[in-house]
């Protein structure tokens, strides 16, 4: 067992993590179907059918049909889930929680009614508890980050592709800067992509604004931003990695949200196009990651330095040996809004690249103003390449860095566009080390 999970030994509790949340994703979705009266009445109607017409594993259902609430949590399921279901049987929480107990209905309210179960004779073996913290063997094998690549994520790129203009005078310079990344992906193909953008008013609109989104789900289809959805593949996630990753994260005190089904939109697929090209299927599997850049107060610089130094340690202690590539989209600079839109500056965005590449923990003290200022209004994207850097090798000395290639070209509708790749060279085998 993980040392981190060993919540996993208290005894007769199932803890809700973020693997459970997988293995239980469409039975709790099931439950909250049953927030309408409608869908209570058809549920009624036909337990079975309205179970078939959903998902899930035949365990799920049997669960269900036996009343079943311990194989249902074992399956997956979450209490207040499943509060949904049991209220649509007319159950209460007190029956509910009674009936997982071994007890009669009026055993348990009797115990309840007499102060409730004791802790004692409830608590976590610590024998064996010991021997879990006695047991920090590295695992075997485990993930590596292999690169970051930084590049620019303009919607006006995708259409150029897609409507087959990138041999035009306008764009020809564009897709040159790219021809390099194409051919280094097909020599240095990751098994996932974790890839930082941001949202731009299409799954998070303002009725929710998160301000870090870990896609947790298997896939993830590309949006339609009022052109209709770019014609590039669907993209498939990685959920048992995403998991450990959110487990990782928020253990280090950052809080995510979790997001198991969005649709992703030119932040995310204007990048894949550009490094993979035209092509049938994406060649990996991708994890999102959103950053709120839209409305203030977004992340600093540094938050997302520190969260990228995380998620390096975070992806070296999943124990498969994964290849993965961290990217950081947007930018450069760019503004889209007001009297100055148009704005471009090109010595600090070729200043902010020198020092991404050298100075990294200095640039992640430069304040948001400054991006506004110097970069423009959508320039401030640029904090999460801050967030690809700080999972590099040479940030923690655990390896050097080696710059492949770097290109800067202006314009691309209104933006500068600016491109990097940097590849890992760490000096062990061992995984990045907690600090
Ligand atoms: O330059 C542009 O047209 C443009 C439009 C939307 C974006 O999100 C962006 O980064 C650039």
């Amino acid at each position: 067992m993980p040392l981190d999970k060993t919540y996993r030994l208290v005894p007769g509790t199932t803890i809700f993590d973020a693997e459970q949340s997988a293995k239980g994703y469409h039975l709790n979705q099931f439950c909250m179907s049953l927030m309408t009266a409608e869908n209570r009445a058809s549920y009624l109607a036909d337990e079975r059918a309205y179970l078939d017409a959903w998902p899930l594993r035949e365990e799920q259902k049997q669960a269900l049909l036996d009343r079943d609430l311990n194989a249902a949590m074992r399956e997956g399921g979450n209490i207040y889930f499943l509060a949904k279901w049991g209220a649509t049987l007319g159950l209460s929480f007190q029956q509910m929680a009674g009936s997982m107990t071994g007890m009669t209905e009026q055993e348990y309210r009797d115990m309840m009614v007499h102060g409730g179960r004791s802790v004692e004779g409830n608590r976590i073996d610590h024998a064996v508890l010991e021997a879990a913290h006695a047991d920090r063997t590295p695992p075997a094998e485990h993930a590596t980050v292999t690169a970051a690549v930084f590049t620019s994520h303009v919607p006006a790129i995708g259409a150029a592709i897609d409507h087959g203009k990138t041999e035009e005078p306008y764009w020809r310079p564009v897709f040159e800067g790219y021809e390099y990344a194409k051919q280094w992906e097909t020599e240095n193909l990751p098994d996932v992509v974790f890839l930082v953008y941001n949202d731009h008013a299409t799954a998070f609109d303002q009725s929710i604004v998160p301000t870090f989104v870990l896609g947790t789900g298997a896939a993830y289809p590309a949006a339609d931003e009022g052109y209709g959805p770019r014609p590039v593949p669907g993209i498939d996630g990685h959920p048992e990695l995403a998991a450990h990753i959110a487990h990782s994260l928020i253990r280090d005190d950052f809080d995510l949200t979790l997001v198991n089904e969005m649709s992703v939109d030119h932040g995310l697929t204007v990048p894949l196009s550009l490094m993979f090209g035209d092509v049938q299927a994406w060649p990996c599997k991708v994890i999102p990651f959103h950053v709120n850049v839209v409305q203030y107060p977004v992340p600093s610089g540094d938050r997302c330095f520190r969260l990228g130094r995380a998620l390096r340690r975070a992806i070296e202690s999943y124990d498969r040996p994964l290849k993965v590539q961290v990217w950081g989209t947007g930018g450069m600079s760019h503004q889209l809004q007001g009297p100055r839109a148009g704005l471009i500056n090109r010595r600090w965005d070729n200043a902010f690249l020198d020092r991404l590449i050298e100075d990294p923990a200095g640039l992640a003290q430069v304040p948001h103003l400054e991006y506004v200022e110097e970069a423009g209004s959508e320039g401030i994207e640029l904090v999460m390449w801050l967030i690809a850097r700080g999972a590099m090798a040479d940030i923690d000395g655990s390896g050097e860095i080696e710059v492949k290639h770097r290109f800067y070209h202006v314009p691309a509708s209104n933006t500068a566009v600016g491109h990097l790749i940097l590849e890992n060279h760490p000096r062990a085998e061992t995984p990045a080390e907690k600090e």
